[in-house]
């Protein structure tokens, strides 16, 4: 049976390097996936993952309608035999369902991949109907990590290493390895970092648990997790 699958996970958790997989043993065994992507940080019409491999990818600007660009493609002699749709998080909600339907009417798998909230931990408006539409949810098993060591289930935003909570649900970035300190003379910069829900609950970043715990004012970071 064909399905309607929703890979999911936080950031940086290798979601896209699963659908690079995903597309690389299909090929390499004849079949002919349609690969699409939205504000992938490569640019448009790419999908690309973070070890470094990149693929293009038909960009799934708002206007795209998933059902009848395949429709398109089939009728006019080409092939497909499943679709991987990437940032899914950004899809509009009849987009899923455009999905879906490729799914029940073509008979095609169709996997998706995305984070599922954004960094105030809402839903975003893809993600919640693709969990509501999915045959099935896959949590990826590689899991992101928390600077404390727990396991990393929230995405946060943050600017020069602190996370802020105000903002537009969409600003494409990337998570730092590293974070500016204080007072860096350089214009702030947005990034994202993965926290267990306790650090999210608390605005407690990597940056920001460092600077508390080189203060002598404040007890140990172990003590306050
Ligand atoms: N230099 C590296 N060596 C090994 N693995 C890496 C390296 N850089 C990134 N990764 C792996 O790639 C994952 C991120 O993959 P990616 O597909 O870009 O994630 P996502 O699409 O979920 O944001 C990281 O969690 C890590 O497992
Ligand atoms: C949490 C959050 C993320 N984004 C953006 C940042 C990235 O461009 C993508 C996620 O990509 P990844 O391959 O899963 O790392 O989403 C956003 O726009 N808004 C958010 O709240």
């Amino acid at each position: 049976m064909p399905e309607l699958v929703f890979f999911s996970g936080t950031m940086d958790c290798g979601k896209s390097t699963l659908a690079l997989q995903i597309e690389h043993n299909r090929s390499a065994r004849g079949l002919q996936g349609m690969i699409y992507s939205r504000n992938d940080r490569a640019g448009r019409g790419k999908l690309s993952s973070r070890l470094g491999l990149v693929t293009e990818a038909v960009e799934a600007a708002d206007d795209l309608d998933f059902y009848a660009h395949v429709v398109d493609h089939l009728s006019s002699g080409g092939r497909v035999d499943y679709i991987i749709a990437d940032e899914a998080q950004f899809l509009a909600p009849e987009q899923v369902d455009q999905l879906a339907r490729v799914v029940d009417d073509l008979g095609l798998d169709v996997f998706a991949f995305g984070i599922t909230t954004d960094f105030r931990s809402k839903l975003f408006p893809g993600s919640q109907r693709l969990v509501e539409l999915a045959d099935r949810i896959e949590v990826l098993k590689v899991e992101a990590l928390c600077w404390c060591g727990a396991r990393a289930t929230h995405n946060a935003r943050t600017v020069d290493g602190r996370m802020v909570v105000e903002g537009a649900q969409v600003v494409v970035g990337d998570v730092r390895g590293e974070t500016g300190g204080e007072g860096a003379e350089r214009p702030a910069e947005v990034g994202y970092e993965v926290l267990c829900r306790r650090h999210h609950r608390r605005l407690q970043t990597a940056a920001t648990a460092h600077a508390a715990a080189l203060s002598p004012d404040v007890l140990p970071v172990d003590a306050q997790r």
